[in-house]
């Protein structure tokens, strides 16, 4: 999943290659190598699907670094020599060790999808899970997977300790905030016995803050000394515990603006935002729709199950606003009405879920509306020569109408003379015998 491009082919790309071949990273044996290449842009273009990809710019200094950096490629890194060599190297190395990480047990059995935008997600959480120490903020709308997130972070950090989740919604203002500090015997009211918190709890591993964005601004500045000191006192208490922990938070909120509208204090999103990882919405992730509807069909019925193309198209045309929380809920819903053997088809969609109709009927046609006119009519007690001169009245004033209320016209499209137009504006009783 990595690819080193050099740009010119010379002997600093050869040294390079060699290098590398020594480390274990061979060329040839895809993904990883050196490509020597003239035309950096095409090269850059092919490789970026699903590769990271380095530059080395052997000759001058590539004008265009920026706009490859814009274009997603890792880094670009002018050729200085032996120094260069061990910089892509420790790379190459470090992403090898992410594609273990990634296609460890425990992280394939926890997520699921195949999608670039999941694959670049997952790389990008790996990373900064298994190679830094700082905090990290997960920013997506709801049901796109964060709370996941947070317990691979704290998979792929191989703490023996626990992963403490708190929901930030569920903080009761009046406790002080004793989810997270703890408080002693008689803090509050109903405060019978002492109890540890979550920052106690989490000492040593993770903890998980949901829905940071929630929490009160008293509260914000309390976490940010913790964050910053590493020291805490239980509510009602007057002695200093520490402790340690990662922190992972998540937000579905926009916090740049909740900072602007004074909701959100800045130093905290700052300490708590050093590693942002997104995560897109359902709909960025067209490819993993099918993928993932499957996974959690089987999770729901203990067993593969095969789904018809119908009602794959349905989820296509389906949007998801709780995105994946809501496809593993339609999938549960799904699996308790599927019975029997064969694939899950149209009838096990709960009714909910269904297009609210099938297409419109075809607009009725003049023949069968008239027919329907002539028998409401008749039901009415209309005889027949009634019935003839209302039609006849109608067709007159409609071809008026039509025609700018041009006898001429009007007669020439109901092929009669303009005679009988004439007449029959009079009335019916003017014109007796005039055919129409
Ligand atoms: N990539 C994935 N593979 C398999 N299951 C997933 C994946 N992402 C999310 N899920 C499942 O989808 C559901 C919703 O995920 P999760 O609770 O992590 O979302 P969230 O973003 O934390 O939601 P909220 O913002 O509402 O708290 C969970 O059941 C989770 O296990």
């Amino acid at each position: 999943m990595a690819t080193v491009i050099g740009t010119s082919n010379s002997a600093e790309t050869a040294l390079l290659r060699q290098a590398l071949d020594e480390g274990g990273f061979a060329e040839g044996a895809d993904p990883y190598g050196v490509h020597v290449v003239d035309d950096l842009g095409a090269a850059v273009g092919r490789q970026m699907t699903d590769q990271r990809v380095i530059v080395v710019s052997c000759g001058r200094q590539s004008d265009g670094m920026w706009g490859l950096l814009a274009r997603g490629v890792e880094d670009v890194i002018s050729w200085t020599g032996e120094e260069t060599v061990r910089v892509v190297l420790a790379r190459l190395e470090r992403w090898r060790e992410v594609d273990r990480l990634l296609s460890a047990k425990l992280v394939a059995s926890l997520v699921h999808g195949r999608s670039t935008a999941m694959r670049r997600l997952l790389v990008d959480l790996v990373e900064l899970a298994a190679y830094g120490s700082g905090p990290i903020l997960l920013v997506g709308e709801t049901g796109t997977g964060k709370e996941l997130a947070a317990r691979l972070v704290h998979a792929v950090a191989e703490s023996s300790s626990s992963l403490v989740v708190v929901d930030c919604t569920t903080i009761v203002p009046s406790l002080s905030g004793s989810e997270l500090f703890g408080h002693e015997k008689g803090a509050f009211t109903g405060a019978d016995r002492a109890r540890a918190g979550a920052f106690a709890a989490a000492d040593g591993g993770t903890l998980f803050l949901d829905e940071i964005g929630e929490l009160p601004l008293d509260l914000q500045a309390e976490l940010l000394r913790v964050l910053q000191e590493g020291t805490y006192k239980r509510v009602g208490g007057d002695t200093w515990s520490r402790t340690r922990f990662r922190l992972v938070s998540a937000t579905n909120r926009d916090l740049e603006s909740e900072q602007r509208q004074g909701r959100f204090r800045s130093d905290l999103y700052h300490r708590i935002a050093s590693g942002v990882v997104r995560l897109p919405p359902l709909r960025e992730r067209a490819e993993d729709l099918e993928p993932l509807f499957e996974h959690f069909l089987a999770e729901a019925a203990g067993r593969h199950l095969d789904v018809s193309p119908s009602v794959v198209a349905l989820l296509r045309d389906r949007e998801f606003p709780g995105n994946l929380r809501e496809l593993r809920q339609l999938a549960y819903a799904v699996a308790a009405r599927h019975a029997g053997p064969g694939a899950v088809s149209p009838g096990d969609v709960p009714p909910g879920y269904r297009p609210a109709r099938e297409a419109p009927e075809p607009v009725a046609s003049s023949r069968r509306l008239l027919d329907l006119a002539v028998r409401a009519a008749l039901a009415e007690g209309l005889s027949l020569p009634e019935l003839k001169t209302v039609v006849g009245d109608v067709a007159v004033e409609a071809a008026l109408e039509e025609n700018e209320g041009s006898v001429r016209r009007a007669a020439a499209m109901l092929g009669v003379t303009d005679r009988a137009i004439q007449l029959r504006r009079k009335g019916p009783a003017a014109a007796p015998g005039v055919p129409l």
